[in-house]
Order: structure tokens, then C-alpha cells, then sequence
């Protein structure tokens, strides 16, 4: 649905950034811990303050009110973040309206059951949260979606259904794809470009 560009974007402790990622485009991005891979992407999310520009197709971030940036430029953190007892609550549209249920069918593909929707958050076990986050994520139709470690905590069968879902999305929608991942069998699995952060550069690799 949409491109994304960086036109000097520079988060904290890194350089500018210039970045192009096309509609349907996956990057991978690596580098040492601490080397600023997360503030990197709260930046492009506009989460912490940074001079620079991000681009949505022709659409810049600062002509768009900051929670529709974010809504459309979805941004997947390492660690998720909830604020209601229950994990339902957490999501915008009930399940079954109009005899469709676009969150049941997310929810199926990452393994998870309707019920997962009445649990307490406080119940909930890391790759759960991890899970539903993601599906909290897709269920607001971000068009360009920035992930933070997405499989981090995830057992081989749930790492194939996550990576499924967001190749799947990001086929349906022609979403743009930024992920943050250490797993080089990961980034062969599904192909894209490999951007490494070092020495506070974002650089492609060879
Ligand atoms: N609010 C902040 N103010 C100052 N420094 C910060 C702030 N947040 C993070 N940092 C520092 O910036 C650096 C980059 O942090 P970041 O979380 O982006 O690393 P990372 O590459 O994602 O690392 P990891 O792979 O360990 O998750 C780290 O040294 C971190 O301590």
C-alpha cells in the first residue's frame, strides 16, 4: 500500500539517515546490542523527538497528526506494551461483526484461540504477548509495518506462523517492512534486503 523514505532522519546516537524502502519491501536490520537499532526505529515511528523527515509515499510525517503517523507506520516494540486487564480490551473492533471475523482469523494463524480475548494480560506468557501484540498491530492495517525483534521469544512453530503472517500481510496490503532481527537464518528463510548498523551507520551489505 506504501513506501517509506528517510530523508536525513537521525535518531539519537546515530547518523542521518537517507532510506528508501518501496511498497512490498522487506529490509532486515542488524548490529550490535545497543548499537541503536530500537531507537531507530522509534524515530521512523516518531516516538522520541530527532531532526530528519520520514516519508509516507508522498506524504510527509510532519503534514500528518503524530497518532495517525503511527497508526499507518505500525511499529512492533521488542517489549509490548498493555494498559487494560484484559487482552480483549485491547483491541479496537469485537470479533464477529457482519459475520466476518478479520481478528479471529489473525489470531488463528499465530495459533491462538477466541478465548485468548478474555484473559488477563497479568496471565499472559512472554511469547503470548509477543503474539497477541502482533495481532493488535495488523488489526489497525498499518501500511508499512517496523518490527522489533518479532520472534525473539518464539518457539521454532510459532517463529514459521509469525514469519507467514507478516510475509502474507505484507504481500496482501503491499506493506513496507522494516525488521529488526538477529537471526541470519531468519533473513535467508525470507529473503529482502540486510541493512547493519555499526559504528552509528546504517550501511547496506555487500
Ligand atoms: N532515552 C535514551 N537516552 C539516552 N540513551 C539511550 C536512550 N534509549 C536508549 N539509549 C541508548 O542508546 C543505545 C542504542 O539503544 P537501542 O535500544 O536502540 O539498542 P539496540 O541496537 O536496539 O540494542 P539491542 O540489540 O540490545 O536491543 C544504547 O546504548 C542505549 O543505552
Amino acid at each position: 500500500m506504501a513506501g517509506l523514505r528517510l530523508d536525513r532522519l537521525q535518531p539519537h546516537g546515530l547518523r542521518p539517515i537517507d532510506l528508501t524502502l518501496a511498497a512490498s519491501e522487506l529490509a532486515f536490520v542488524s548490529g550490535p546490542s545497543g548499537s541503536g537499532k530500537s531507537l531507530l526505529l522509534r524515530a521512523i515511528a516518531d516516538l522520541d523527538p530527532h531532526p530528519g523527515e520520514a516519508w509516507l509515499d508522498d506524504q510527509r510525517r510532519s503534514d500528518l497528526a503524530p497518532p495517525e503517523w503511527r497508526r499507518r507506520v505500525g511499529l512492533l516494540p521488542a517489549t509490548t506494551h498493555w494498559w487494560a486487564e484484559r487482552v480483549g480490551e485491547h483491541f479496537p473492533t469485537p470479533p464477529g461483526v457482519n459475520g466476518e471475523d478479520p481478528l479471529g482469523r489473525l489470531l488463528e494463524q499465530l495459533g491462538l484461540g477466541p478465548e485468548t480475548l478474555e484473559w488477563t494480560v497479568a496471565r499472559l506468557s512472554t511469547g503470548e504477548r509477543q503474539r497477541l501484540a502482533l495481532v493488535r498491530l495488523l488489526a489497525n492495517a498499518p501500511e508499512v509495518l517496523l518490527l522489533d525483534e518479532a520472534t525473539a521469544n518464539l518457539d521454532p512453530l510459532n517463529q514459521t506462523r509469525v514469519e507467514g503472517l507478516i510475509q502474507d500481510y505484507r504481500t496482501r496490503h503491499r506493506a513496507a517492512v522494516l525488521w529488526v532481527s538477529h537471526d541470519p537464518g531468519q533473513r535467508r528463510r525470507l529473503g529482502g534486503r540486510h541493512l547493519v548498523i555499526e559504528a552509528g551507520r546504517l550501511e547496506a551489505t555487500p
